[in-house]
């Protein structure tokens, strides 16, 4: 099989597909290749019982040896050829399937990579995984199943009507009966396994979401001792697959035990027919074997048309899902004519009434933000846990537009803003820092190898404090680090995270504090770089703990979703009245 390429080379140039079909479609030489092979693989087997015939009324018929032998390998020489023609369709069959489906897995995880949060907030990882790889491979699976079983088996059922028909049009019409019999019947049985197989794809998709659910969340589970638990609801989902693929599995084998006696019954019609047609002389007995050869071909596809039921039901449920996620359309609007942020410089900041909600018709979250903030200046966001401070910063990076007001940056509305000027000149360092299983290079410049070079690299981590630990790193900036961070700490995967922010130079920074206890000596560190990070740019700090508060010009404090207090921090704290100060003269009392 062709290994994976890169859509970039291969695209170059060309439109992309933006359909399942379109993405699916093979090129017109594979086409044509496919074609060929298909009709090969049909046309030769067809042709194998006439050789038979000729043999058995040859032999009867009392023909020499020599002229037996040349029929025999006359069969055997169709026997390889038709075989060759199957492997051939097959190889080009699934060739085709993993090119079409590599193209539909590459346009979908693009395409969900391109939503919002507001998409991705409602889906959890497993899920994603599931229709980005476990509906694509089942789609991948019916293609050439459907190639070689569906479409070869079709061709192979009406060539042997055609040819009996001919041979004999009372035999022909008897067959042609019976499979029309066994077809509408084949129709009903679908009814009875689609929604048991669609009822056991469900199944699995839940299992896989729980799987990835409490994989990710192992640590608080082992540290809570909710071991128990989940294995318990982990059963019980397992236990709900298991009944759903049983039931799904009976049924599929109590379709094939039935196709295999209505088989055994035809056969046994079709023979008598021959044998009561030779009595009467108007058959010879080679016509009778290639009847009852016939026959027996008729059954192969019908038994893979029936196993392939169950597969097209899982492959046209994935199709559904993967138009389905296709159709997702970004809910932040893509601006008509838009206009890059200031290329340089600190960015001024100004949210003004700004309100949001997460739902459409939910509660809004945040309601009447007025901020403003000139290039350079600093603000603290305080407030407590779920009080909207995350939220507000989210505006700011136009992860969600706000369903009242206006979030500016640089004097210009983010609507309006250039998406890609917006992600260069807006840095953002969270609590949760992501380090991925790829060297610390590609940690640094997220995969964007002209970013900056090496040297730059190493200044970068050298200006956060990284620089003996780069230097203590086997490979230097080639060294993998883990998926799960193994081998960083905490405070180095902040300080990483920083190093990415210096990379491309923002105007305008948003700090999501680490809330967790970071060593005196680590978060010393860490202050040091925030205070190199915010000289010279707009800054906006979820402040955590209120000494990082002592480097910000303003204080926003947020309640309930609204800004209750707002000002210079220096009037604040020496205003015994503001929340602020007492904030700080609670931090003094408990000091
Ligand atoms: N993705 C989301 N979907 C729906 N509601 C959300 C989402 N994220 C946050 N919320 C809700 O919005 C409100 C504000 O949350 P937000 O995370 O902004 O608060 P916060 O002040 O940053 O809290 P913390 O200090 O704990 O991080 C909370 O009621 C929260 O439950």
């Amino acid at each position: 099989m062709r290994p994976f390429r890169r859509p970039a080379r291969r695209d170059a140039g060309k439109t992309r597909p933006t359909t399942v079909l379109g993405c699916l479609r093979p090129g017109p030489r594979a086409g044509a290749a496919l074609i060929a092979a298909v009709t090969a693989a049909t046309v030769l087997p067809l042709a194998a019982p006439q050789i038979t015939r000729r043999f058995v009324d040859d032999a009867i018929g009392g023909a020499g040896t020599r002229h037996l032998a040349f029929v025999a390998v006359g069969y055997l020489a169709l026997a390889v050829a038709g075989q060759a023609a199957r492997t051939l369709t097959a190889w080009l069959a699934s060739r085709l399937a993993w090119d079409g489906t590599n193209r539909l897995r590459e346009r979908l995880a693009e395409h969900a990579l391109g939503l919002d949060m507001t998409f991705h907030g409602r889906r959890t990882p497993g899920e994603m995984i599931e229709r980005v790889d476990g509906d694509v491979a089942a789609i991948a699976e019916f293609v050439v199943a459907f190639l070689l079983d569906v479409v070869a088996g079709v061709l192979l059922l009406a060539g042997v009507l055609v040819v009996v028909l001919t041979v004999d049009p009372r035999v022909g019409a008897v067959l042609l009966a019976y499979c029309v019999l066994i077809g509408f019947g084949m129709a009903r049985a679908q009814k009875l396994a689609v929604p048991s197989a669609a009822r056991s794809r469900a199944a699995y998709a839940a299992l896989a979401g729980d799987i990835e659910e409490r994989l990710a969340g192992v640590e608080d589970i082992r540290a809570n001792g909710a071991g128990e638990h989940t294995v318990n609801r982990l059963h019980a989902a397992s236990g709900r697959m298991y009944r759903a693929e049983f039931r799904s599995e009976r049924i599929g084998s109590g379709l094939l035990a039935g196709t295999s006696v209505a088989f055994a019954a035809g056969t046994a019609l079709v023979i008598g027919l021959a044998a009561w047609a030779r009595q009467s002389g108007t058959l010879t007995v080679g016509t009778g074997v290639l009847l009852f050869q016939y026959t027996q071909m008729v059954r192969t596809p019908f038994e893979r048309l029936i196993d392939q039921l169950r597969q097209y039901q899982a492959a046209l449920a994935g199709v559904a899902r993967v138009r389905d996620l296709l159709a997702e359309r970004r809910t932040l609007p893509e601006p008509a004519d838009p206009r890059p942020l200031p290329a340089s410089g600190p960015l001024g900041l100004r949210l003004d009434g700004v309100g949001f909600a997460y739902a459409d018709d939910g509660e809004p979250v945040l309601s009447g933000i007025d901020v403003t903030l000139a290039p350079g200046e600093t603000l603290g966001l305080v407030g407590r846990t779920g009080s909207g401070k995350t939220t507000i910063a989210r505006l700011i990076l136009r992860l969600y537009d706000p369903t009242e007001g206006a979030v500016r940056v640089g004097g210009l509305d983010l609507r309006d803003a250039d998406p890609a000027s917006v992600r260069r000149r807006i840095g953002v360092v969270t609590q949760d820092v992501q380090l991925f299983a790829a060297s610390v290079r590609d940690n640094l410049t997220l995969f964007r190898p002209g970013l900056a070079d090496d040297d730059r690299l190493r200044e970068i981590l050298a200006e956060v404090g990284l620089g003996d630990w780069l230097a203590g790193l086997p490979d230097g900036l080639d060294t993998a680090l883990g998926g799960d961070a193994a081998g960083v700490s905490a405070g180095e995967a902040q300080l990483l995270a920083f190093a990415r922010v210096f990379l491309t130079d923002p105007g305008l920074v948003v700090l999501d504090e680490a809330s967790s206890r970071l060593d005196p000596a680590t978060e010393r560190r860490i202050e040091r770089v925030v205070d190199r990070l915010l000289a010279g740019r707009t800054g906006v700090l979820i402040a955590h703990r209120l000494s990082s508060l002592a480097r910000v010009d303003r204080i926003a404090v947020v309640e309930g979703g609204r800004i209750v207090e707002y000002g210079r921090r220096e009037e604040l704290a020496v205003d015994p009245g503001s929340r602020f100060a007492r904030l700080l003269s609670m931090v003094e009392v408990a000091r």
